[in-house]
């Protein structure tokens, strides 16, 4: 398969562009971390953002979500090119970022956590607390099965961090989003909390909700993902439909890089 083969079969999913990054180059210092990237997403596309540890996949989903500026290259919202970017810009279009490190208040309930920033108030402006902690208690059971929570009301500190990372996922996936970024979401899950959220993915995708998924997981990115990006020290050297690549291919890109994906194509062993 050629390159170009690859970046016309990218051309010909369907459904509008929604992101469009393009010469994306970031530097920390001496050190550039994203050098040149530039990819879309597409209205209701699930993409796998694959990578060998430091190969630029967070910093990428900062860029994208706004909380990282690049040094240069265009951010482009459904045709309209960004000027002023940051992350509450990204949120009113409609960006939802889950991040590594899922940023919960520890000394607040489920219910607080997942609304926070969006609570719902009466006319008089006060909390609709029971409201909120019925829905709190919707969500959780429908969008991520999570093993010990009793209670909405329960405090985020006291759950361990793979319930943290899904009550996360909850508020994120509740709020129905554009375009929902998920860096290593289900890192910590069980396997039937992340069964779940593959699953919810796909129940978006449905809706025209677009997905970003950042894994190590090669199966589940393969299992769910319309598309692959993989990315090896800040260079984007794979973008490709599903149904032209193979787990074996995504895994000669991500371990071995450039030249392991060269081998890969020629029928040679990797190294
Ligand atoms: N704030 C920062 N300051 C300096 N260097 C940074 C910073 N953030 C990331 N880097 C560097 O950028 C490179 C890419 O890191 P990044 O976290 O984006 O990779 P990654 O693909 O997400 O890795 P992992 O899979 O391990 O999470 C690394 O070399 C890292 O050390």
């Amino acid at each position: 398969m050629s390159p170009t083969a690859t970046a016309e079969a990218t051309e010909a999913a369907t459904g509008e562009v929604l992101l469009e990054l393009s010469g994306i180059t970031k530097r920390y210092g001496a050190n550039t971390v994203l050098s040149d990237v530039g990819f879309r997403i597409h209205q209701g596309e699930v993409v796998g953002l694959l990578g060998d540890n430091g190969a630029g996949k967070s910093t990428l989903v900062k860029t994208m979500s706004g909380v990282v500026l690049a040094e240069e290259g265009d951010y482009l919202w459904r045709g309209e090119k960004l000027t002023t970017l940051n992350r509450q810009e990204t949120e009113r279009r409609g960006v939802e970022t889950i991040f590594q490190d899922s940023a919960l208040v520890p000394s607040m309930t489920i219910t607080r956590n997942i609304f926070m920033g969006r609570e719902l108030t009466n006319a008089l402006g006060l909390l609709k607390l029971k409201q909120m902690d019925e829905i709190a208690a919707q969500i959780l059971d429908s969008v991520v099965t999570i093993e010990g929570i009793k209670s909405p009301r329960q405090l985020v500190g006291s759950l361990s961090g793979g319930q943290q990372q899904a009550v996360a996922i909850a508020r994120a996936v509740h709020f129905k989003r554009s375009l929902l970024i998920l860096d290593e979401p289900t890192s910590a899950l069980a396997v039937r909390a992340t069964e779940a959220l593959l699953n919810y993915l796909l129940q978006l995708k449905q809706e025209g909700v677009s997905s970003v998924l950042v894994t190590h997981n090669l199966h589940h990115a393969f299992q769910i993902c319309d598309r692959h990006i993989v990315m090896n020290h800040g260079r984007k050297i794979l973008d490709v439909r599903r149904a032209d690549t193979s787990v074996e291919e995504l895994t000669a890109a991500v371990v071995e890089g450039p030249e392991g994906l060269r081998r890969f194509r020629e029928g040679k062993p990797l190294a």
